[in-house]
């Protein structure tokens, strides 16, 4: 099972004793995180959802994740670029393009159990929760702020991964085997319900692809075929030994996985991805909610020890009785000193420096600095030296 327990935030889904053992009911939400490379089209993606969504009345609740980008063409309820300023972090912190964004979401993601309380206010209210994310997916296969993203929002509702395919850059053997491998580090990572979802179908068809998942003899000779016909361009000859080896390893990978195609500019697609959706939130109560729930459960057991722990250390310090029959310190004082501390974990959770902006559910915004969009040519930003930094 992958890291819940690492989730920097409230775990909603605790149970109080009284319904000790049985299991919370989850939210209405499914909350679908958008994950892809660059140009694979989750933002296209994203639109076409939203708007299918609203077509058959079902309003979805909106995250943009990506601080980089310039033009959103749809309506976030919470968007990153309210609390980041990508250009700024890349200037102060002297980054480029990659490094800022990574930042700024590392920065954002300090706030996320802020972010996470206004997703769960909206939970019970709508049917989808979607996060669309930088093109940088190895924000989610080593940093850290990806594993707190999923591991938090998997603990307060039924959470998706679904991993964009460009279709049409995908159909040599070498860039299909790739792009499988960043999906399978990422099903890995998060262990959470995955679909993959081949966009851009109206330029390609995917039969191609489900083939070679369904069957890596048809991947091998794809293979074959490819060098008899393309020669070393994908690559020495040496490196179809391993891709062979590596489509009989994923052989197993592609067992657990949903597959849909999509075209996002067309809408074709809509309703096979919406019942995988729904295939992979049943994937998530029946196999992820009841492990998430067990590691909660031993979290709290060993916090309870954790503090009886040192309840009893703090006793024997003041040379009190484990019993408290020969108290030097009344029980009040010890009553007040955990109070103390209760009161200062509050503090620390309140701890409210950082604003994260639900733009649904207020009119008030915060006057931002201006951000900073490239003046430069192709919106190239432009560095205080001169430099130009190419458009995100
Ligand atoms: N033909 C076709 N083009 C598409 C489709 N989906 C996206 N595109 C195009 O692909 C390009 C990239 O799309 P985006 O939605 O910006 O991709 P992205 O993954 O959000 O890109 P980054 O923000 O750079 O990570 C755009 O030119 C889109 O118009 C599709 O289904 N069919």
């Amino acid at each position: 099972m992958a890291t819940p327990a690492q989730a920097a935030t409230p775990t909603p889904t605790q149970t109080s004793p009284a319904d000790k053992g049985k299991q919370k009911e989850s939210p209405r939400a499914t909350a679908m995180i958008v994950i892809g490379m660059a140009g694979s089209g989750k933002t296209t993606f994203m639109q076409r959802v939203n708007s299918y969504l609203h077509s058959r009345e079902q309003p979805a609740y909106v995250l943009n994740l990506d601080p980089a980008v310039i033009h959103l063409p749809f309506d976030a309820n919470i968007d990153i670029r309210d609390t980041v300023d990508y250009a700024e972090v890349m200037k102060q912190y002297n980054l480029g393009p990659n490094g800022g964004i990574m930042t700024a979401l590392n920065l954002f993601t300090t706030k996320f159990d802020q972010v996470l309380s206004h997703v769960e206010n909206r939970a019970n209210e709508v049917d989808y929760v979607l996060l669309d994310t930088p093109g940088q997916i190895e924000i989610f296969t080593w940093s850290a702020s990806g594993s707190i993203i999923t591991d938090a929002l998997a603990s307060a509702l039924p959470t998706v991964v679904v991993y964009i395919i460009d279709t049409p850059r995908t159909t040599a053997p070498a860039t299909f085997m790739s792009n499988m491998l960043y999906a399978c580090s990422i099903l890995y990572k998060t262990r959470l319900p995955f679909l993959l979802v081949f966009n851009k179908t109206d330029v390609q068809p995917h039969d191609f692809a489900l083939d070679w998942m369904r069957d890596f003899e048809a991947f091998q000779e794809a293979l074959l075929e490819r060098r008899q016909t393309h020669g070393e361009e994908d690559g020495p000859a040496y490196m179809d030994s391993l891709m062979n080896s590596m489509s009989l390893v994923l052989d197993e990978f592609y067992k657990h996985l949903r597959a849909v195609g999509v075209s996002a500019m067309t809408g074709e697609g809509m309703e096979e991805l919406f019942d995988a959706v729904q295939e992979a939130r049943e994937e998530y109560e029946k196999d992820y909610k009841p492990e998430l729930e067990k590691i909660i459960a031993e979290r709290k057991r060993k916090e309870e020890a954790k503090k009886a722990d040192s309840i009893s250390r703090l006793m024997r310090d003041m040379k009190v009785s484990p019993s408290g029959q020969s108290a030097a310190v009344p029980q009040s004082a010890l009553d007040a000193a955990q109070q103390g501390a209760d009161e200062q974990d509050d503090e620390d959770e309140d701890d409210d420096d950082g604003e994260v902006i639900d733009r649904s559910a207020r009119t008030d915004y915060y006057q931002l600095p201006e951000r900073r969009r490239g003046t430069g040519p192709g919106g190239a930003v432009e560095g205080e030296d001169g430099t130009l930094w190419p458009a995100p």
